[in-house]
């Protein structure tokens, strides 16, 4: 089982340290490591002994030169193992306070398996985090008693009296494991058949996840849930589970990043309109406009990647990296995150389906999603997207590099490490804001060791530390206590604040061994450093992507909707009374213009307005085509000219001709303005004597269709 660990220790900051409008947003953000829980039911490997015994470059390079081989071809499949807990890779974080910091139960694994939203760990002077979520089982298990009460009511209406920002606590999920069911509700479902009594199920389903999750008692959640229960009731998922339970899996992942209930709500339903009869009206009507726009972007986003999926689209690397910009830039950015959390469900059950198809939404998902997981932030459901990916295409790497890890990840190395440089810290009179550790994933192991061409004992950086101190100075002295403690590498001291990368990144990194056998690697900055390392231009994702040239504008908007996500999910669980103002947390300035305070500026106050990508579809082949801003469908029309080989086989000379169809309608006016994410069909004409051909094939689609809907029917993915 691969793990990938955070561990993360809060303090408070001096005071003064939010004092200025834009330090308070990135500080009340708390972009600090967070609670959550991948894979819960997962057993825990007992750590033994170091990476010492594993540092065997032969070994690594047979699986380098095995690399080249890569076919990942389908017959590799015959020696998948489909049960479903080898499926489920779990990344998991630990955070805790220094005050509470005596109290080892927060560190136990057993206890809680929280997620770091962003990789980031910014502080917050108000209340450390002390979140432990529940989300303890993907298969539906549970721990804990089940009684019955209104205490969850009383939550939600406190809730809802305070204001929707001040979200779950999910620490105060433990506090009530009261279940809240439809029959204690105050609403009404809308055609007035409940779905309770009758689908016992459904009870339990729900009962399981409120136990998980405390949103689960939200009351909209609730209505969604059996919302959601009616619109896919008798549908089942390859996997011979309800199809319920994959929309309450991915509501459950998405509240354990700090989610709100709408975004809850949205992710409960966010099949609904492609897989029943739910339509956008029904839930405007039911929910508001807030959560009928996220599932109807959500639905779109699934239509895309199927597109690009059936084309194989996205393995070409700039068709790809405009799936990405497009992804992020037509849908709200919670409606990414929630197709997010979809596939990262849809990826832990992926063993139900045929290997061809592992294979395809394996592919997609390394080429589209994990990407688009790093964009936005969310570290650890890039870690699990990445480590399954990992598996299905590459199955004897990941075999030879889980057995090579299984046992090296040293989860108490670094809890002990962060106790150890605490207490060091603390006696030379140094304060911080963070002091965090993580190892390294298996897949980020792996690419650097293919990238970099290095055995793994050449890696060091498998264990690391960071440290997020106040000033400058402070950096300095904390690097002098770090090398106190530990005996230095030589050569490996980097001073990227003397001398900054190029790309204004600034840290001091050093690695030293522990116990004199296990590297790790300590990063030493400052907050302003780390905000920059996250959100500026020096930002984690574009360091990894490597050396892409982006636009300014596709830079802004993945800083855009990286903001958009933090505000929604990471402010939920805080106290409103350390926030000042809810203005003060929200993104500093509107996508695409950034305002000159804002730290997320590159450019600061660019007014271009950015291009448009668009898929054409021709021939039955898919596109990704950039166009520049205000581009019309006739600009479109005539890149498609005459002579174009892709028109060949008609034999159509003239553009004329085509006949586009925009999102599915045809269009008559070629001078309306192409929008991000459009998709244009381009259809010769129907020679008459293909005619009732094309009709039997309408009509053989149209039967598809109507048997997908049926109740009973077997669904499988609803992507
Ligand atoms: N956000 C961000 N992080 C960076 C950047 N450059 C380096 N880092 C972080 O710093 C770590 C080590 O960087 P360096 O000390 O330059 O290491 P190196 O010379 O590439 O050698 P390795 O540690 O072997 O990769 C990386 O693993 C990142 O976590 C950057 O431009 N942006
Ligand atoms: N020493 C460290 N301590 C704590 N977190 C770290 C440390 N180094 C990297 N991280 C964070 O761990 C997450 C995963 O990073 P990952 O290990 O894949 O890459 P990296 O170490 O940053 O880069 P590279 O693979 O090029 O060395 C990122 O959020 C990154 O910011």
């Amino acid at each position: 089982m691969v793990v990938a660990t955070t561990i993360a220790l809060y303090a408070s900051p001096p005071s003064g340290v939010c004092s200025t409008p834009h330090q308070i947003t990135a500080c009340d953000l708390d972009l600090s490591f967070r609670s959550s829980s991948a894979s819960p039911s997962t057993p825990q490997k007992p750590i033994v002994g170091g990476l010492s015994s594993l540092f065997s470059g032969a070994s690594v390079k047979s699986l380098a030169s095995s690399c080249s081989s890569f076919s990942a071809g389908v017959e590799e499949f015959s020696s998948l193992r489909h049960d479903r807990s080898e499926d489920l890779s779990l990344s998991s974080s630990f955070c805790y306070s220094p005050a509470k910091f005596a109290n080892s139960s927060y560190l136990r694994r057993d206890h809680q398996s929280p997620i770091s939203v962003l990789h980031g760990p910014v502080s917050c002077s108000c209340s450390p985090p002390m979140r432990a979520s529940r989300d303890r089982s993907l298969d539906g298990s549970f721990h804990g008693s089940f009684r019955v009460g209104a205490s969850g009511l009383f939550n939600g209406f406190v809730r809802k009296a305070i204001g929707s920002c001040v979200d779950y606590d999910l620490g105060s999920s433990s506090s009530s494991s009261d279940p809240i069911l439809v029959d204690e509700l105050t609403f009404s479902m809308e055609d007035g058949f409940g779905a309770d009594t009758r689908q016992p199920y459904a009870r339990d389903l729900l009962g399981r996840a409120q136990l998980r999750h405390s949103i689960f008692k939200d009351e909209s959640v609730i209505k969604a849930f059996y919302e959601a229960e009616k619109a896919h009731r008798g549908q089942m998922r390859a996997s011979g589970d309800p199809y319920l339970q994959h929309c309450v899996e991915t509501a459950l992942l998405l509240a354990s990043i700090g989610a709100n209930s709408t975004v809850v709500v949205a992710g409960l339903l966010h099949d609904t309109m492609d897989d029943s009869f739910m339509s956008y009206d029904y839930i405007l009507r039911n929910f508001g406009a807030g959560v009928a726009d996220l599932v109807e972007g959500v639905s779109k986003l699934s239509q895309l990647s199927k597109l690009a999926r059936e084309n194989n689209t996205a393995c070409k690397t700039v068709e790809a990296d405009r799936l990405h910009t497009m992804f992020l830039a037509m849908a709200d950015a919670r409606a990414v995150l929630i197709k997010l959390a979809d596939r990262l469900h849809n990826m832990m059950t992926l063993y139900a389906l045929s290997p061809v198809k592992q294979q395809r939404f394996a592919k997609e998902t390394l080429e589209i999603f994990a990407p688009l997981a790093n964009r936005l932030g969310i570290s650890t459901w890039k870690v699990q997207l990445e480590n399954l990916c990992f598996k299905h295409l590459y199955p004897q790497q990941h075999n030879e590099m889980s057995t090579m890890f299984e046992d090296s990840f040293d989860e108490a190395m670094i809890t002990s490490a962060i106790e150890k440089l605490e207490e060091a810290l603390k006696k030379e009179g140094i304060s911080y804001h963070v002091l965090c550790g993580r190892h390294k994933s298996l897949y980020s192991i792996y690419c650097k060791m293919l990238k970099k061409k290095l055995t793994v004992d050449e890696i060091h950086d498998i264990h690391g530390l960071r440290l997020i101190v106040n000033n400058e100075g402070d950096c300095y002295k904390a690097l002098g206590v770090v090398h106190s403690l530990w005996s230095q590498v030589p050569g490996k001291l980097k001073d990227y604040i003397t001398h900054p990368k190029f790309n204004g990144y600034q840290s001091l990194h050093t690695v030293v061994m522990d116990n004199g056998t296990v590297p790790l690697e300590v990063q030493i900055r400052t907050q302003e450093m780390h905000l920059q390392a996250e959100f500026g231009f020096a930002a984690h994702w574009r360091y990894k992507e490597g050396d892409c040239k982006y636009s300014s504008f596709v830079l802004q908007m993945v800083e855009w909707a990286r903001w958009v996500v933090t505000w929604h999910c990471e402010t939920m669980s805080k106290d409103r009374s350390s926030i000042r103002s809810s203005d003060s947390i929200k993104p500093p300035c509107k996508f695409p213009s950034h305002s000159e305070d804002c730290p997320a500026s590159y450019k600061p106050n660019s007014s271009q307005d950015g291009p448009v990508y668009v898929i054409v579809i021709e021939n039955e082949k898919m596109s990704v085509q950039e166009f520049p801003a205000n581009s019309t469908l006739s600009d479109l029309l005539s890149r498609a000219g005459p002579g174009s080989s892709r028109w060949s086989m008609y034999g159509i000379p003239a553009k004329e001709e085509l006949r586009p169809r925009l999102n599915q309608r045809p269009v008559s006016d070629l001078k309306g303005k192409l929008k991000m994410g459009d998709v244009v069909e381009l259809t010769p004409p129907i020679p008459d004597e293909s005619l009732p051909e094309y009709r039997e094939e309408i009509q053989r689609m149209y039967d598809r269709g109507l048997a997908f809907s049926r109740p009973g029917t077997m669904v499988g993915w609803g992507s």
